[in-house]
């Protein structure tokens, strides 16, 4: 008895001692492959899978019990942090099992807090002076408005801090960022905020605002700069000083947002909806060349505006040059002060959508051939991208020539596919995964970093 005692004991400790190895291993290997990821240019790619809702079960049509039963039964599986497993079961088909390998995996039981602790990590990124782009992708109702904001309530749309457990990525991103920037010197950094939806292959600005200042949505166009980079001329910016100011502009933004029922989703979105924060780092520079991404869309915004809006450092700076209209060059040259831009364009898609599910007609049946197809244009831009073709086709949507700096460019994208777990959407499923393994096969060289700011010590 002893003996096997000992022997136990000895057992569980060489568990234990592996188990710690394991650990140790897949940190290192974690840690590797994000460096691989880096050097080639990657866009990551991360899987949430949803819990099973109400609503995959309840019945929109009189299928029999036992048919019903079948179209609600889960058919995506976790298998572990990097591995989705689908079992494909059609009729008259054998079973087959398929499985897709991406940067990380989430199961239906990983809460918003685990989501966003592998989005963080971006964001330190962004203030080192990176473009991050956070995109999330998936058919309707598979969580992406969820994954992006939080749950929405029946009849309005609100954003909240006092939902903390339950808030997205995007209000914790905003959080994050401002957490960030309050550890470097005041005034150093600040934020200014775009929203705009793509709807029925049309921008619209949604913090455009009328001579009365009612906000509402203003068509704008995406045009392509002599620098190849994609711009909104007259987009609007308004300048945020913490999270609070951020949530409630982006909740006015959000009750303005296309939505309509359908049969899989009664909240659908119908538009994408792209949220852009711009963090300008004030930076002396050695010399008094200014780079062309600084200050590259200074002209666009509104002089009266920035002069309230800035901190009582800036408000200084302006002391100094008589004129906020002068050139940003020459508003260097003299200071040798740089300004130094990164984005975070924090992208909810709308969702991919089979007609003959959702059963949408007229207005919605329009929006649902425009998603599609805008979204058909993403998976063609992708494909160019991973095939290394000389022509990518980014004009062919306005959403990817919106996106075209963050898709191909330089930023760091990470896409946040989501998936619904039934059989019912097992092809829209299978479409979205498929989608994901994609973008995980373009690389884009490595990633191009801004100059760091003077300021980076006091990190
Ligand atoms: N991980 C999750 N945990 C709990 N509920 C979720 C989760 N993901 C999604 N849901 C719920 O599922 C429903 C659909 O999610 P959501 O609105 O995010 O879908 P969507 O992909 O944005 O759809 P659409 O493209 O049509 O706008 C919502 O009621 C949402 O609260």
């Amino acid at each position: 008895m002893q003996t096997f005692q000992t022997k136990a004991f000895d057992l569980e400790q060489s568990l234990q001692e592996v188990n710690e190895r394991y650990q140790q291993e897949k940190q290192k290997r974690k840690i590797l492959h994000n460096s691989l990821v880096e050097l080639r240019g990657n866009i990551r790619v991360h899987c949430r899978i949803r819990p099973l809702l109400p609503f995959d079960i309840a019945s929109g049509h009189t299928a029999s019990q036992d048919r019903h039963k079948k179209l609600s039964e889960e058919v995506a599986h976790v298998i572990n942090e990097e591995t989705v497993l689908v079992k494909c079961s059609r009729p008259g088909h054998t079973l087959v099992s398929k499985t897709f390998q991406f940067d990380r995996v989430y199961s239906a039981a990983e809460s918003q807090d685990v989501v966003f602790a592998d989005v963080a990590p971006l964001l330190t990124s962004l203030l080192d002076g990176y473009n991050v782009c956070i995109m999330a992708y998936g058919q309707t109702g598979s969580g992406k408005t969820y994954t992006m904001l939080g749950p929405q309530s029946e009849d309005e749309v609100t954003l909240s801090i006092k939902d903390e457990p339950e808030l997205g990525v995007i209000p914790r991103a905003t959080e994050e960022v401002f957490r960030l920037i309050s550890e470097k010197p005041p005034g150093s950094h600040w934020v200014e905020v775009s929203v705009v939806e793509v709807y029925n292959n049309e921008i619209f600005d949604l913090l455009a605002k009328d001579g009365c200042g009612t906000v509402f949505g203003i068509k704008r166009d995406v045009v392509t700069t002599k620098e190849g980079k994609s711009d909104v001329p007259l987009l609007t910016y308004e300048t945020v000083e913490n999270a609070v100011e951020f949530l409630q502009l982006v909740d006015r933004c959000l009750q303005l947002r296309v939505k309509h029922p359908t049969l899989v989703h009664a909240h659908s979105s119908r538009s994408h909806l792209v949220v852009t924060l711009t963090i300008t780092t004030k930076a002396v520079s050695a010399d008094s060349f200014a780079p062309p991404w600084a200050d590259e869309q200074s002209s666009q915004r509104r002089s009266k505006e920035l002069f309230c809006t800035f901190p009582q450092q800036m408000k200084d700076d302006k002391l100094i040059f008589p004129s906020r209209a002068s050139s940003p060059v020459q508003f260097q040259s003299v200071e040798k002060l740089k300004h130094i831009k990164t984005k975070l364009q924090l992208v909810d898609l709308a969702g991919s959508e089979c007609v003959g599910m959702s059963g949408v007609t007229g207005t919605a049946l329009r929006e649902t051939s425009f998603i599609n197809r805008s979204l058909s244009a993403l998976s063609d831009v992708l494909g160019a991208l991973a095939e290394q073709r000389s022509h990518v086709p980014y004009r062919n949507s306005k959403l990817t020539h919106l996106l075209q700096d963050s898709i191909g460019g330089d930023a760091k994208l990470l896409v946040m596919l989501c998936v619904s777990p039934c059989q019912k959407y097992l092809t829209e499923s299978l479409q979205s995964l498929g989608f994901g393994t994609r973008a995980r096969q373009v690389q884009r060289g490595q990633f191009k970093k801004r100059n760091p700011p003077v300021s980076s010590k006091s990190k």
